[in-house]
């Protein structure tokens, strides 16, 4: 089986040691798991294997023979300035440790020092490494203006420059290990891009859903942690938890924003410790997977009312995405009501109909308060019902209609346009105003236009004519 490596980048340990060497080795993999990690002996080696590795980070002793650990550094911070180096050395002097900072080291750690702090510096270091690499990609992405993995994006149909640069984005982020928190409102396509962010990753394990809405705190750690056999009643044989199912691939956590209070402590300690426990163990097992969550809620607006933890949305939004309604990316319907056609066709074993000139146009006149999701199951509707060649627009009038009522989206609140103090307009010219700009949306269709101003098409017609005489 081919070894799942973290981090990304390489790390160089240089020391003239080989005990210490091996037990640094054995440390970083068992407690940080770290272990895309190369060895050197010689420091006379050192340059040579940061020209051919991609190494992102150097721990270096100082007293070494051939080459010292000083003048390394040097070498290192000049002809490799995106390489971080730690310096871990026998030498417990302030004056070291200072010089060394100022050449340009991210960290001094004496041997003596305590593992744990040692690792947890090294962990610290990957994390800068790794958010420097990802703002190189960024910039580098927002130069070029062009995917590098279009094919990831292929499911998500649109044409949106929002969405274009939140594409860009994900492929910037793909390497971290950190969290992914993607919002936006119900049915505009969070789980398409969880998949994206998971197949950009090219980590080897699955992608594991878990819909976190509805879990009380014990179904949370139960369905996420696992549990012993006889960890409590009922549980007859051990079960691995999603976590577990998940390794070396993405976790993804939807509806996010419901979790339970107690659950959050849960999940801010699994993403800060990288460590949990299947309920009735007492051994820690590691996180191994990426995690992933979404939210049609405010996140944002929750952690300011204290209904979600402050520390936790910190954690979760390392990389947030927000995905912009469809009533912001209007150019999305006529490609989407294409793409929808044409899928049902195929399910339902029909012939793609025609679609009628107006229909893009009643369809960017709506508000779809249900986003994507609303449209395709308007489309998948009218399809089951379609007979003719060309296809019918009374389904869709009829949907938008109910759910408008429904909704009553697209219903504006009442507030003065007027200035105050200046004379008012009389009502026929705003009528006429209103009757101009209902016309210029439904791009000249008086039945659209009648229904966007709450009138009959008669009615519209006669006002239109009486303008015109
Ligand atoms: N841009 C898109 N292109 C093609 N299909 C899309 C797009 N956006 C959404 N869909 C489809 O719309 C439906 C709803 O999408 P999805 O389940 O990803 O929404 P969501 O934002 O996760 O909703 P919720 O918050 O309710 O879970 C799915 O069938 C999905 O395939």
């Amino acid at each position: 089986m081919t070894k799942n490596l973290y981090p990304s980048f390489g790390i160089l340990l240089v020391d003239d040691e080989p005990s210490f060497l091996r037990s640094l080795g054995i440390a970083l993999e068992r407690g940080g798991g770290i272990n895309n990690v190369f060895r050197c002996q010689d420091s006379r080696d050192v340059l040579g294997i940061l020209e051919r590795e991609r190494i992102g980070l150097v721990t270096l002793d100082l007293t070494m023979p051939h080459v010292s650990g000083e003048k390394l550094l040097m070498r290192i911070v000049e002809d490799h300035p995106d390489v971080g180096v730690i310096v871990i050395s026998g030498l417990n002097q302030v004056e070291t440790a200072v010089r060394c900072i100022k050449q340009g080291a991210f960290d001094y750690f004496v041997k003596t020092d305590e593992q744990d702090r040692l690792i947890e510096g090294i962990r610290r270091a990957i994390r800068l490494q790794e958010l420097r690499e990802e703002n190189q990609a960024l910039r580098q992405r927002v130069l070029s203006d062009t995917l590098e993995h279009p094919e990831v994006f292929a499911p998500i149909v649109t044409d949106d420059k929002g969405m274009r640069a939140l594409f860009k984005y994900l492929e910037s982020v793909a390497s971290s290990s950190e969290p992914v928190l993607i919002c936006g409102e119900s049915g505009t396509g969070k789980e398409l891009f969880a998949q994206a962010v998971h197949t950009l990753s090219r980590r080897k394990g699955p992608l594991v859903s878990v819909n976190v809405a509805g879990l009380d705190d014990n179904m949370f750690a139960d369905t996420l942690f696992g549990h012993q056999r006889g960890a409590f009643t009922g549980a007859e044989n051990a079960r691995a938890g999603m976590i577990e199912q998940a390794a070396e691939g993405t976790l993804f956590l939807d509806e996010i924003g419901d979790l339970s209070v107690a659950s959050q402590v849960k999940l801010l300690r699994l993403l800060q410790e990288g460590e949990y426990y299947p309920l009735g163990s007492d051994r820690p097992k590691r996180l191994r997977a990426r995690v992933v969550v979404a939210t049609h809620q405010d996140l944002a607006q929750k952690q300011s009312s204290g209904e979600f933890r402050k520390d936790l949305y910190y954690r979760l939004r390392t990389h947030p995405v927000h995905v912009p309604p469809l009533r912001q990316r209007k150019r999305d319907i006529p490609l989407l009501l294409e793409h929808f056609l044409e899928e049902a066709a195929e399910a339902l074993g029909k012939v793609k109909p025609t679609v009628p000139r107006q229909l893009p146009v009643l369809l960017s006149n709506y508000d779809f308060p249900g986003n994507v999701r609303e449209l395709r199951a308007i489309v998948y509707d009218a399809m089951s019902v379609h007979q003719s060649r060309m296809l019918s627009m009374e389904v869709f009038k009829r949907a938008i209609h109910f759910n408008s009522d429904e909704s009553a989206t697209g219903v504006i609140e009442p507030q003065s346009v007027f200035v105050a103090d200046a004379p008012l307009p009389t009502l026929d010219s705003v009528a006429d105003l209103l009757v101009d700009e209902a016309m210029a949306r439904a791009e000249g269709n008086q039945s659209i236009a009648s229904r966007l101003l709450g009138i009959s098409q008669p009615a519209l017609s006669k006002r239109l004519r009486k303008r015109r005489s």
